[in-house]
């Protein structure tokens, strides 16, 4: 992104945002509600063109290539997209069809090689047994899960996941954390940018940080040099204080 901005009326949602993401990096997006995070993430995910400045993706400038070719290269998990799916549709149909790029129960058949790799996904997130489940019947953590191996079903060069902690309880948290810390540390996986309001969610093995606020960036740059006291009360404007320990963060208020 070179002076990216997205804006809405009078209303800037991004304001001037320089940014850019390598293949081997693992980016968190940090900032409070309506810091402008969605907005940052579905410009990532080609759903959203700038309203100023240059844009590229995967190589692919946008606005001069077609978002329909992209789209399936990029793995992207968002409550707006489990709200689109059905109740009824089935776990593992809902894995498979990523590759296709729709929602909703895929008519034709799947390819057997296409079913074993949403089992090994579905499975690498420890859900394999709820393959035959439909989505509507599963608890928050499983159903974000589910997003998340549907995100990564295409392969993707780069995954996008907007929140994907919230609504879950302590252990489904720090289980979804341990999971996502697997992924970050394997030389395989994709570029991934993943978006909270809450360093406790930051799993180990991510490399960077673009923190966010009123649509403009705070600081960006290595999550060490990044995140810092100084840096977090500017980004939720409070006095907060930060503790590390071993490879996982803390925040709170500081004490008058
Ligand atoms: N179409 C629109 N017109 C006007 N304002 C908008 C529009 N869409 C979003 N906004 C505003 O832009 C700001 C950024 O929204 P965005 O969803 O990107 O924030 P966010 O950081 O993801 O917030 P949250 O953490 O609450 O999900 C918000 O204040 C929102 O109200």
């Amino acid at each position: 992104m070179q002076g990216v901005s997205v804006r809405r009326g009078r209303t800037t949602l991004v304001g001037d945002v320089d940014w850019g993401v390598e293949l081997d990096e693992r980016w968190v997006v940090l900032g409070p509600n309506g810091a402008g995070k969605t907005t940052l993430l579905r410009l990532a995910g080609a759903e959203l063109h700038p309203t100023k400045g240059r844009l590229s993706l995967l190589g692919e400038r946008i606005g001069r290539t077609d978002v329909f070719e992209l789209r399936p290269r990029i793995g992207l998990c968002s409550a707006a997209l489990a709200n689109r799916v059905p109740n009824e549709e089935k776990v593992v149909d809902l894995v498979v069809s990523a590759g296709y790029a729709v929602l909703g129960r895929w008519r034709e058949d799947y390819d057997k090689l296409d079913t074993g790799r949403a089992g090994e996904l579905l499975g690498a997130l420890g859900i394999e047994h709820l393959a035959e489940r439909a989505f509507g019947t599963l608890s928050e953590g499983e159903r974000k899960r589910t997003l998340i191996a549907r995100a990564l079903m295409t392969d993707p060069e780069l995954l996008l996941l907007d929140e994907p902690a919230a609504g879950l309880d302590l252990g489904g948290r720090e289980d979804l954390v341990a999971r996502l810390s697997e992924l970050a540390l394997d030389p395989d996986a994709p570029a991934i940018v993943l978006v909270t309001h809450h360093v406790e969610e930051i799993p180990p093995g991510f490399t960077h940080a673009l923190l966010l606020r009123g649509g403009g960036v705070v600081a960006q740059g290595l999550l060490d040099d990044v995140l810092t006291e100084e840096n977090l009360s500017k980004t939720f404007d409070q006095p907060l204080e930060l503790q590390r320990a071993g490879d996982r963060y803390f925040a709170r208020r500081k004490q008058a």
